[in-house]
């Protein structure tokens, strides 16, 4: 398996889980099963290596989540919809019980086969294009709720959500000057996330491949 030795600055991830799952029906998409693991147990598989700790961004009873034996953080701005809220407490918890770590990973609770290099990736070329802010895409498509968030933006990104209501995650990267790191989606889409039920089908033909390689 190949590991990634790049050196980077500590990093805290973000896994967020706070979203509705309307296109499969509501209840928590990370924790469905694909190829006989939990789409969150193959998340954190593949970003415990990456990152010097994980956090887990999801709202109601923590218990649900208690044998993942993370820290289980919800929105601090309760209600907001989007998942600026989640990365917003991120940076919270992490400037509160981590004083010495500046960045945090956000990364979708729902993509089960997250690139092993993403977090030195995504620090290479933000220190490289000396950006505030560093997002993933893969082929065309930007994904902007996967990416690199300077813990010190967080009044700032408070500010956006409280007073000026700014739900569009594309309109508060537009802010910074932004570094983007574009991976192949062959032989699988690393972002490939499963939005509904039909997508639980393409998920397990994904995860064999994924399994194997
Ligand atoms: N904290 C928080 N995270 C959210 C919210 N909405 C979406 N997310 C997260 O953002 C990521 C992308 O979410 P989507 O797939 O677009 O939304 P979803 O709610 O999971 O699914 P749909 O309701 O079907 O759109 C996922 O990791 C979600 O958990 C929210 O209101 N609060």
């Amino acid at each position: 398996m190949k590991v990634v030795t790049t050196e980077f600055p500590a990093t805290q991830g973000v896994l967020l889980a706070g979203g509705l799952a309307r296109r499969m029906g509501g209840g928590d998409k990370p924790m469905r099963t694909i190829g006989g693991r939990t789409i969150l147990e193959r998340v954190i598989a593949r970003l415990k290596p990456q990152c010097s700790g994980l956090i887990l961004n999801a709202n109601g009873d923590p218990a649900r989540f208690a044998a993942f034996g993370l820290p289980v953080v919800p929105d601090d701005v309760p209600g907001f919809p989007g998942p600026l809220a989640g990365i917003l407490a991120a940076l919270d918890w992490t400037a509160a019980n981590r004083r010495d770590v500046e960045w945090v990973l956000s990364a979708a609770g729902d993509c089960p086969f997250l690139p092993r290099d993403l977090v030195a990736r995504l620090h290479d070329a933000r220190a490289r294009e000396n950006a505030q802010l560093a997002v993933a895409a893969s082929g065309e498509q930007s994904h902007p709720v996967i990416g690199l968030w300077r813990v010190a933006l967080r009044d700032e990104l408070r500010h956006a959500l409280v007073v000026e209501d700014l739900r569009k995650i594309d309109r508060w990267t537009a802010r910074y000057p932004l570094a983007t790191v574009t991976w192949p989606v062959e032989p699988l889409d690393p972002f490939f996330n499963a939005n509904t039920v039909e997508d639980i089908a393409e998920a397990e033909r994904l995860a064999a491949l994924d399994d194997a390689a």
